[in-house]
């Protein structure tokens, strides 16, 4: 039997960095997704390992179960209905069984995520062989929720092989789980996102298992209904950054400037409730659209400056937000910043020649520019083959 997951990237459409010390930040899934495939060899298969293959980046990770018993000879009452955060121990042994297959310079970033499939894996699995595949439409590290939409499908893979999860076999194509499932996948995947990120606020799981748009603060999150058609352009810079440094930068910040940073993630968590309240606002006429996304256009703008108060946007990000403006455009950076990817508003009424030339410029800096469809699914998964 093999089981395939797909968990959605995010955009944050405010109050990033805010949301990890309390404010309110509001996240939409996007239609780009990470996939797993995972399955058990066949005792005909005679093989004894487990296998992680990164399949974009082509690297393949193995571990033969004995090596993992031995690293790791205590799970204690590690149970895959209880998610628990890996202990200090197995961090060190899970750091070990990672350091061993000497991941190549140019890929060491890679290394988090596997140490968060290790612990996903053993504590849903305990030391039983397996055969993971992972792909990507998301560009890794750029701000667009790689790291979680990993996380998320994995775990959902990992439960769905489980005795935890009923589900329809006989089902063709995408299934969503039952909400108590959905909430187990998301718990893990915070879990794995923890190894990754250090200190996760926990929206990036939290869209990328449910989907839609949701609003989310110290850990809970309402679903936003939009009434109003919203079209970002994504440019992602392809300047490289890691969340983990990032989120840690602020917290350093906040530390130096309690009273500062206090007020500034206040301004933030009123961004997002104002910005919550627009989008869910029923409009009646064009007019009240414009009028609509004038202010998502200010509100976009100060969640930037605020950003940029709490040191995370980038000479790159800023050329971004210069030749936005040369087109009247509003722009703010998306995701953990320090590189990565800005957001963009494409009013209703702006002129397709208008969207060409804005984004040829942008193109003509080195940036990649697209428009991804925002608010649709969580994760789903589907079965082929039988046991
Ligand atoms: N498909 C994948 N395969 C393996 N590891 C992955 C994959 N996707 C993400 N990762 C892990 O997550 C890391 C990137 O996570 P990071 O949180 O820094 O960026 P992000 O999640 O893309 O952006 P943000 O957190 O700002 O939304 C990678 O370096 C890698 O360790
Ligand atoms: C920077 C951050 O706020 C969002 C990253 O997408 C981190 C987090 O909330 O975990
Ligand atoms: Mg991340």
């Amino acid at each position: 039997m093999e089981v395939r997951s797909r968990a959605p990237g995010k955009i944050i459409l405010a109050g990033e960095h805010a949301v990890v010390h309390g404010s309110t930040a509001m996240a939409a899934a996007i239609d780009l997704y990470t996939y797993v495939s995972l399955r058990f060899p066949t005792p005909s298969e005679n093989d004894d390992t487990v296998k992680l293959h990164l399949k974009d980046m082509d690297v393949e990770f193995s571990w033969p179960v004995g090596k993992i018993k031995d690293a790791i000879s205590d799970l204690g009452s590690i149970s895959a209905s209880s998610p628990t955060s890996c202990s200090l121990e197995i961090t060190k042994a899970i750091a070990s069984l990672v350091e061993e297959q000497q991941i190549p310079e140019a890929n060491i970033g890679l290394a988090s995520g596997i140490s968060a499939f290790l612990w996903l894996y053993i504590a849903i699995h305990g030391c039983k062989p397996a055969v993971a595949i992972v792909t990507s439409e998301l560009p890794l590290g750029s701000g667009l929720g790689s790291s979680a939409a990993f996380c998320v499908a994995l775990s959902a893979a990992l439960l769905a092989l489980s005795d935890l999860v009923h589900l329809d076999f006989s089902h063709q194509g995408w299934q969503m789980y039952g909400d108590s499932e959905l909430d187990l996948v998301n718990k893990w995947a915070f879990e794995g996102e923890k190894i990754i990120h250090g200190k996760p606020s926990g929206i990036d799981n939290t869209v990328s298992t449910y989907g839609n748009m949701i609003k989310f603060r110290s850990g809970e999150l309402t679903q936003v209904k939009t009434n109003m058609p919203l079209k970002m352009l994504i440019t992602n810079t392809k300047v490289g950054r890691n969340t983990k440094a990032l989120v840690a930068g602020v917290s350093e910040r906040t530390m130096k400037h309690q009273n500062v940073m206090a007020a500034v993630f206040n301004a933030v968590d009123s961004i997002s409730i104002e910005m919550a309240s627009i989008i869910q606002t029923p409009v009646s006429d064009d007019l009240a659209i414009t009028e609509k996304e004038e202010k998502l256009e200010e509100l976009m703008e100060m969640n930037q400056g605020l950003l940029q108060c709490m040191g995370v946007s980038h000479s790159s990000i800023e050329t971004v937000l210069r030749t936005t403006l040369k087109y009247k455009l509003a722009s703010k950076l998306t995701g953990a910043g320090g590189g990565g990817c800005v957001l963009t508003l494409l009013p209703t009424l702006l002129s397709g020649t208008v969207v060409d030339k804005v984004i040829a410029e942008l193109e003509s800096c080195g940036f990649q520019c697209f428009i991804a469809g925002i608010g649709g699914r969580g994760m789903e998964i589907s079965f082929s083959g039988s046991s």
